[in-house]
């Protein structure tokens, strides 16, 4: 497939992954993309996942029509970019890689070298010239890796933009941008928003027609859309005003509580309310919810004095993915000493600029008529608040 002058894409589609990176579902596969640059001078953009080298080797072979590549071009060093850059510099003994000096050394603890006498060390601003293609390179430090560098070729008006406007899914399966994009951008991106917009001010400044990420689909036509998506979601700002309720419950009432709140809210003007059971559904998923929308509601069992283990992990994952600038509220249930809002809300108070709702929504064991007022205090509260 070409996707512009002399440029073919030589990606695989990976239908037998269970859990990429080691965690996040994707039910319909994924991609690790790849590309070549054939003009005077051959470049190829990263390697792909260690059980696609032959091929990935077989792609770039037909793409290549019996000539040998000049350049491997490592934007990225995770595995599943980089696994197969000893197999293509054995294949192609003439061969140069070209990285900046935190990939060299990421090769040197994985495959034991740095290629001495056949590297090329790139830095922000470093230009490499193919013939008709002008190559220049863009620092993406921690997007999401420290050692990332984009690519930018100026003849052609492309972007290889490494993980970043990357999603999850094989490209043999159609599916909207957005919703596995963002899934993936706040699982894995998420975390380093200061980076993202760093670099996105530095490509502000191309002349871009095509985004070629190393997941996900090649990005073409008007990319407003994309590139907005990526600085709302890097700023921490809210996509779409609404309530995400995240809950756990071990024998129904929490849950009971959240309908009842989730109810309230729409009946009170809410125009949207995303409700997520912790324990069933994908927490990567309610994660990017909360990130997504303008409050978020906790509801979860007090469980041996402190809150249940999947609501833990949840709080933990928002934590970790510098969550901020929300409303936050809490429902806890507890049949003797309610403290899981407590616990919830000391977790949090890590996170910046997270407007803590006034009302507390307590259930002892099941909802009453004081719980009952409480979720109706709760839900003009939060009304207010979207
Ligand atoms: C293993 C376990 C530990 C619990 N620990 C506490 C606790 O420390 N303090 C408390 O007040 N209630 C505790 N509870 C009681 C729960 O609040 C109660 O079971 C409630 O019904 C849970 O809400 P649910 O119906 O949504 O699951 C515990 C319940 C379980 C099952």
């Amino acid at each position: 497939m070409q996707i512009a002058d002399g440029i073919h894409y030589i990606g695989v589609n990976d239908h037998d992954i269970d859990l990429f990176e080691g965690q996040f579902v994707v039910p319909d596969g994924m991609a690790y993309n790849s590309y070549a640059i054939v003009d005077q001078k051959i470049a190829v953009m990263d390697s792909v996942d260690q059980h696609f080298g032959q091929e990935w080797i077989q792609n770039l072979e037909a793409a290549l029509d019996g000539r040998e590549p000049d350049y491997l071009i490592v934007q990225h060093m995770e595995p599943d970019h980089s696994a197969n850059v000893s197999l293509f510099m054995e294949r192609y003994p003439q061969a140069t890689v070209v990285a900046s000096v935190s990939a060299f050394n990421m090769m040197a603890n994985y495959f034991g070298t740095k290629y001495e006498g056949r590297n090329m060390v790139i830095k922000e601003g470093s230009t490499l010239s193919l013939g008709t293609h002008e190559l220049s390179f863009v620092a993406a430090p921690l997007v999401h890796w420290p050692e990332v560098m984009f690519t930018y070729d100026a003849t052609a008006k492309v972007l290889f933009s490494a993980d970043a406007f990357g999603k999850f899914g094989a490209l043999d399966v159609e599916q909207d941008w957005d919703c596995e994009a963002r899934r993936y951008y706040f699982g894995i991106v998420g975390k380093f928003g200061k980076n993202v917009q760093a670099v996105l001010k530095k490509v502000a400044a191309l002349d871009i027609q095509t985004i070629c990420p190393l997941h996900g689909p090649v990005l073409s036509g008007d990319l407003t859309h994309y590139l907005s998506q990526y600085d709302t979601w890097s700023s921490y700002g809210v996509e779409t005003p609404g309530v995400v309720i995240a809950y756990t419950s071990v024998y129904g009432h929490t849950r009971q509580t959240v309908e009842e709140l989730a109810a309230a809210l729409s009946k009170k003007g809410a125009q949207r309310v995303v409700v997520t059971d912790l324990a069933r559904d994908d927490q990567a998923e309610a994660l990017e919810d909360a990130f997504r929308h303008s409050v978020l509601v906790l509801a979860t069992t007090t469980y041996n004095g402190g809150f249940f283990p999947t609501m833990h992990e949840f709080v933990s994952h928002l934590v970790d993915h510098n969550f901020q600038r929300r409303t936050v509220a809490f429902v806890q249930n507890g049949s003797w000493m309610p403290a899981a809002a407590k616990g919830m809300r000391a977790l949090l108070e890590q996170c910046a600029g997270i407007d803590f709702a006034q009302n507390v929504v307590t259930v002892k064991g099941s909802l009453d008529d004081e719980s009952r007022a409480q979720i109706d205090a709760l839900a003009d509260e939060l009304v207010a608040k979207i």
